[in-house]
């Protein structure tokens, strides 16, 4: 036997394999319905990578199990993911790195189209930023947040790197398209390299790959793999302002997640509008000990001077602490949501 043949049956073993967990998959989704979803599934198959032993790397192997596990469940229960398309956005990528590419991903219009289609279920999942290291809050997911009709059900950060992609040279390039938020990550490097160009804004990184791909002389802000879709040269690659350039991503869903040990909390409140009403919300966080991680104010449609405000604090809504706390915020503000309880996200 050669070597070649070896691997040959390793594989045939590794599929018959692939097979028998899927039929498992659909055996136990028949008997329990949907009390274990994809979500925990892969939240367990992250919590077995840990072999010392092992020659791939422990991202390697999350990564090969995320995509077997959602190829198994896809099979015996097709779900949707709804994303901010068209495909190689950004948040396609976070689609891809969170659930695997064996679930279907779905490209809308819009970040409020993807609340949308989880709101009317067309979608089981949704996936959206939520934030910039460099830029601060998308302020589309955090308005959609606010209306409460879907929870977080999870997140994930995801390294940015933006590339001015086009067909035309630099020095014949007379627009540069992206999203807004994209376009507010690179205006050192574009205001340095590209003065007196225009900045036009678009819905999504990817949409300004495709608008560049048609027309000479658009550039557009976008991913090394929105580039390779549309065919379009690298100008320049890298060109976000902060190296370290991190969006984080919602993913968005119905359920509520159980308790992992390692969860956090994203919160919304509404206090009175008198002097020291948001200090003594402090106070609460501060009696319960909860150490806040992410807070943004957010102006009240029709209310002038008048804020809601979002939080983020690390342990889940059923750890006694979190639920003492959410008792006695109930208490003493006018609104209290929890939007989602869920594990803390990894870093891709
Ligand atoms: O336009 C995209 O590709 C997106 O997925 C949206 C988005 C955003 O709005 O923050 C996501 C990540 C990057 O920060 C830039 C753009």
């Amino acid at each position: 036997m050669n070597e070649s043949t070896d691997l040959a049956n390793l594989d045939r073993k590794i599929l018959d394999l692939i097979n028998q967990r899927q039929r498992l998959v659909a055996e136990l989704l028949h008997r329990n319905g949907e009390s274990h979803g994809l979500k925990e599934a892969l939240v367990d198959a992250e919590a077995i990578v840990d072999r010392e032993d092992a020659m791939l790397s422990s991202s390697a192997q999350q990564s090969i199990l995320r995509h077997i596990v959602s190829a198994c469940y896809q099979a015996a229960r097709p779900e949707q993911v709804a994303f901010l398309g068209p495909v190689d956005s950004y948040s396609h990528l976070a689609g891809l790195a969170y659930f695997g590419d064996g679930m279907q991903l779905t490209p809308v219009s819009s970040i409020g189209a993807v609340f949308d289609a989880v709101e009317r279920g067309d979608c089981q999942y949704g996936i959206v930023p939520i934030e910039n290291s460099t830029d601060g809050r998308i302020v589309d997911t955090l308005g959609k947040l606010a209306d409460g009709e879907v929870n977080i059900t999870g997140e994930l950060l995801l390294a940015i790197h933006h590339n001015l992609l086009s067909h035309s040279a630099s020095d014949k390039i007379t627009q540069v398209h992206s999203k807004p938020q994209a376009l507010s990550q690179c205006r050192g490097w574009l205001a340095a390299h590209m003065p007196g160009v225009e900045l036009v804004e678009t819905a999504s990184t990817a949409a300004a790959a495709e608008a560049a791909s048609t027309t000479p002389g658009i550039a557009a802000v976008a991913s090394l793999a929105a580039g390779t879709r549309y065919g379009l040269e690298v100008v320049q690659a890298s060109i976000e302002d902060n190296r370290n350039n991190v969006t984080r991503f919602a993913v968005l869903g119905s359920g509520q997640p159980d308790a992992t040990g390692d969860d956090k909390t994203t919160l919304l409140f509404e206090v009175e509008h008198r002097p020291g009403a948001l200090a003594d919300v402090m106070g609460i966080f501060r009696d319960c000990e909860l150490n806040l991680t992410w807070i943004e104010s957010f102006p009240q449609p029709g209310r002038p001077n008048e804020y809601f405000f979002i939080v983020e604090f690390p342990g889940h809504q059923l750890d006694p602490p979190v639920a003492n706390m959410l008792t006695t915020l109930g208490q003493q503000t006018q609104r209290v949501a929890v939007l989602g309880s869920y594990p803390v996200g990894r870093k891709v």
